[in-house]
């Protein structure tokens, strides 16, 4: 009796003990929390200032003028913004980086995705005289580009691997004689590096003084610090040493300081001007979700978030961390009423693009995707993507959960975390520049309590903090 009465007098002592850590734990957390926000802040600040310095060492200097002023071509391209591409009135930065590519200057955009980048290339080309060269990573992305030229009757073509001999022979013609209508062409970066038949017709082009233009589309491909390097992409700049004189622009919808350096350093444009948007997309909600360990629960709890709030088959995606995983999360939602096909990098190219076209259909209403699924989706209605698990980077989450809502209606981005992902994602990450210390960001991003997400972004992105005004639940 008595050795029960001393027991329980311990446990209440050991109890309330535990309590008093646990509530010391908690301030440690919170005060960890917030120096891991200071230090990004203080990082971001550091990263912005060499950048500017050594921008300012490097570059002769760009006047600044103001591209909103009133330039000879304002009625014409007014005009051809109205009648030949329907659009009623131009986006933030949008007339503002046509005037500077009329003025003849080299420019790099960054807009977020949807924010209307092909319109800042597509208008001047059509209005300067000549052809412009599109370098574009993806067919899928050049065939959608070349198809909606074509409805708003903008002579384009494609140069690919796909490209029939007699399109082949029309366009060399264009190219070397000017002969036939060709206002816009799009080539992969493999053209640019491979083709030296290609180049020399350029040269001609250029000598005969029709090259107006030349667009390097998702110009983060340039760099190894950007999210999705492409080998070819390396050798662009090329076409700067080759065509000095005529104006390039540079397009991505993300890119840090540093490869924005990166990229101005590649392609040769160091004199190019800078506009760069907000990354804040005010249309998209995040959202962060503890992860059960049990993987049907969390399946569980995807299909619920699915046939609750979309039950209207509205398109979405989820992303898994395998192969072996989005496959086996496609059957479950299966089983759970929910159309889903999975697509990944080990099927065929036939079979991925039936599952895309399926769901760009919106005859099937969810992919689930690894990272595979990425630059080329271009369906403007995705209403919400989740993360079954983490992405490996801040800007790859970024980029990923960015395809929800490029129409600017509502959308949700929702990430499935829990600490035991971690490790499976630091083994891939490893050998990247930067891939732990990337890592590390976005699980800091998961964990963290804070009721705005946005923050997050524009602090890696580099870019002030504003007011969100939206409330991007914490749960
Ligand atoms: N000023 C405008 N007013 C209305 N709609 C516009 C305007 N500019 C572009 N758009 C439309 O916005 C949509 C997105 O444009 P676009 O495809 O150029 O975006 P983007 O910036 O290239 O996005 P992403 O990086 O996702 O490819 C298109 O349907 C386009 O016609």
């Amino acid at each position: 009796m008595e050795d029960e009465e001393n027991i329980e007098e311990e446990l209440l002592l050991v109890e309330s003990q535990l309590n008093g850590l646990q509530d010391k734990i908690k301030t440690l957390l919170d005060q960890q929390e917030e120096l891991y926000e200071r230090q990004a802040q203080l990082k971001a600040m550091l990263e912005i200032s060499k950048t500017s310095r050594d921008a300012s060492n490097s570059a002769p200097s760009v006047a600044l003028e103001d591209w909103s002023g009133k330039f000879s071509w304002d009625s014409q391209a007014d005009d051809t913004r109205f009648n030949v591409f329907g659009i009623s009135s131009y986006r933030s930065n949008q007339r503002e980086i046509i005037n500077s590519i009329m003025s003849g200057k080299d420019v790099l955009v960054i807009m977020a995705a949807g924010g209307g980048k092909s319109l800042c290339y597509q208008l001047p080309a059509v209005l300067r005289d000549g052809i412009t060269l599109v370098v574009s990573p993806l067919l899928s992305l050049i065939q959608d580009q070349v198809m909606g030229l074509a409805a708003l009757g903008i002579p384009a073509h494609m140069l690919t691997s796909t490209t029939n001999k007699e399109i082949e022979k029309f366009i060399y013609k264009a190219l070397e004689k000017g002969e036939g209508e060709l206002k816009i062409l799009y080539v992969t970066p493999e053209k640019i590096s491979k083709s030296k038949r290609f180049m020399s017709k350029l040269e001609k082009c250029h000598h005969a003084g029709r090259l107006s233009l030349v667009a390097i589309d998702e110009a983060h491909c340039c760099s190894q610090w950007g999210h999705d390097f492409r080998p070819d992409y390396k050798n662009l700049g090329i076409l700067k040493i080759q065509f000095p004189s005529v104006p390039m622009i540079a397009l991505t919808a993300t890119a840090t300081s540093k490869v924005q350096m990166d990229l101005i350093e590649m392609l040769h444009i160091p004199r190019s001007v800078k506009f760069v948007s907000t990354v804040n997309r005010p249309n998209l909600f995040y959202r962060v979700y503890e992860k059960s360990s049990v993987g049907k629960v969390v399946i569980d709890e995807i299909a619920n978030f699915i046939s609750e709030s979309y039950p209207n088959n509205e398109s979405g995606i989820v992303y898994c961390f395998s192969r072996k995983e989005c496959e086996q999360v496609a059957k479950e939602l299966r089983g759970r009423g929910i159309s889903a096909d999975y697509y990944h990098a080990d099927m065929d190219v036939v079979a991925r693009e039936k599952v895309h076209m399926r769901w760009s259909k919106s005859k099937s209403q969810v992919i689930v995707g690894t990272v595979a699924f990425g630059m080329g989706i271009n369906k403007p209605d995705v209403r919400f993507v989740v993360h079954h698990s983490l992405s490996k980077s801040m800007e790859t989450y970024y980029q990923e959960s960015g395809r929800a809502g490029r129409d600017g209606l509502p959308s949700e981005c929702v990430l499935y975390y829990r600490p035991g992902d971690v490790p499976r994602q630091s083994s891939m990450v490893f050998y990247e520049n930067c891939g732990l210390q990337n890592l590390y960001d976005i699980a800091r991003y998961c964990q963290s309590k804070k009721n705005c997400r946005r923050g997050a972004f524009f602090q890696h992105f580099g870019e002030a903090v504003q007011e969100c005004n939206v409330s991007c639940r914490n749960v």
